[in-house]
């Protein structure tokens, strides 16, 4: 049960108890590695996913190959996966180029643009400032928009900035206000390095909350510090129904040290349905395809949920 005050919260009544997963394994769990995933089998990770029950599952990016080797092989990915009734397939996109190599792939029916809240990670990222990054994510959407291609927004570093430290929460309102005026259908504010407390992440939120209204928001926390699940209560408890997370805790940013390790999302899943939220997300079946992964590419990577699960179903007890 989740705690009184927050039962208490008019946001609670039992209509909207509803809460979507934004599966981002394949591509923010991804791009960091250094050992290149052959293609086939982000393929089928992300089909196997698809077959979880998730809404939306991110698949790649069309960044510069310079930039983020892991994903080079974003054509193939996007013309190889499979496509599920009412899954939404998201690719990353940073510039115009981008965006011109998506379109071209004639499959790509979604994307994610990405800004940042401060300037110095924003040239580290995209090599422009906030105010530069949003101009081209502006005119990228727009292109996007006249071909019918929906558009998901991202926020980075929205509480701390690995090269300037603590972010300004009307930064990120303006950033967030920016992209949803420019067309996006959602922002999701990014922790990028998980440095995210209860307190600075609703003090952030509450910011942002005065100019974008809740359903138009999505949180995407790392779990650098542990503090991933805390942060999700308090963006529920505001409002917000819609998260981020990466199977296994697959995850980091090239261009952000330490930001290892999104949000898993069995530890995700487990917390929402505990506390009474349905995501239509099969756990069993992620548990299941994170040990698929593990053993497809050489990993040893579990969430906390999908480790206890594994270890009760191989003793057969508690
Ligand atoms: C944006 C650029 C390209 C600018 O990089 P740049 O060097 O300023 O761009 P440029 O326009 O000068 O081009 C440089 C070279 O890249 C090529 N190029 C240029 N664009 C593309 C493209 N789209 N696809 C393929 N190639 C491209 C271009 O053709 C040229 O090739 P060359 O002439 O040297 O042979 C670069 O900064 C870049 O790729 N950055 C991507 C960084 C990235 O992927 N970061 C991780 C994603 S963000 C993230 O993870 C955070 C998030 C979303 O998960 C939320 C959170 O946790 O906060």
């Amino acid at each position: 049960m989740l705690p009184n005050r927050l039962l208490a919260n008019r946001a609670y009544s039992t209509a909207i108890n509803r809460f979507r997963v934004v599966e981002v394994g394949a591509r923010d769990g991804l791009q960091a590695e250094k050992k290149f995933v052959p293609t086939e089998i982000k393929v089928e990770l992300i089909d196997r996913l698809s077959e979880c029950g998730f809404q939306t599952v991110e698949t790649t990016s069309f960044v510069s190959p310079k930039w983020v080797p892991q994903l080079a092989d974003h054509n193939e990915i996007v013309k190889k996966h499979r496509r599920f009734e009412g899954v939404s397939y998201p690719v990353l996109v940073p510039n115009a180029a981008g965006l011109k190599n998506a379109l071209a792939t004639g499959v790509v029916e979604e994307i994610a643009v990405f800004g940042a809240a401060s300037d110095a990670f924003s040239l580290k990222n995209v090599n422009s400032n906030v105010e530069d990054s949003l101009k081209k994510l502006m005119e990228v959407t727009k292109i996007a928009l006249e071909n019918n291609i929906r558009v998901r927004g991202y926020v980075s570093v929205v509480v701390g900035c690995p090269y300037q430290g603590a972010v300004q929460p009307e930064m990120v309102a303006r950033v967030a206000e920016k992209l949803l005026e420019s067309g996006c259908y959602e922002v999701s504010l990014g922790d990028t390095i998980g440095v995210g407390t209860v307190k600075t992440v609703s003090k952030m939120l509450d910011t942002v909350l005065k100019s974008v209204p809740a359903e138009k928001l999505a949180v995407h926390f790392h779990d650098t510090y542990g503090q991933a699940l805390a942060n999700v209560l308090i963006s529920i408890e505001k409002g917000i129904r819609s998260a981020d997370s990466s199977i296994a805790g697959l995850g980091g940013c090239p261009y952000a040290k330490g930001a290892t390790g999104n949000l898993a999302t069995e530890d995700l899943l487990y917390f929402l349905k505990g506390n009474g939220f349905e995501t239509g997300v099969n756990l069993d079946k992620v548990v299941e395809t994170a040990k698929w992964f593990n053993e497809a590419a050489g990993y040893d990577k579990w969430s906390r949920v999908g480790a206890a699960m594994m270890a009760k179903k191989s003793k057969s007890c508690c």
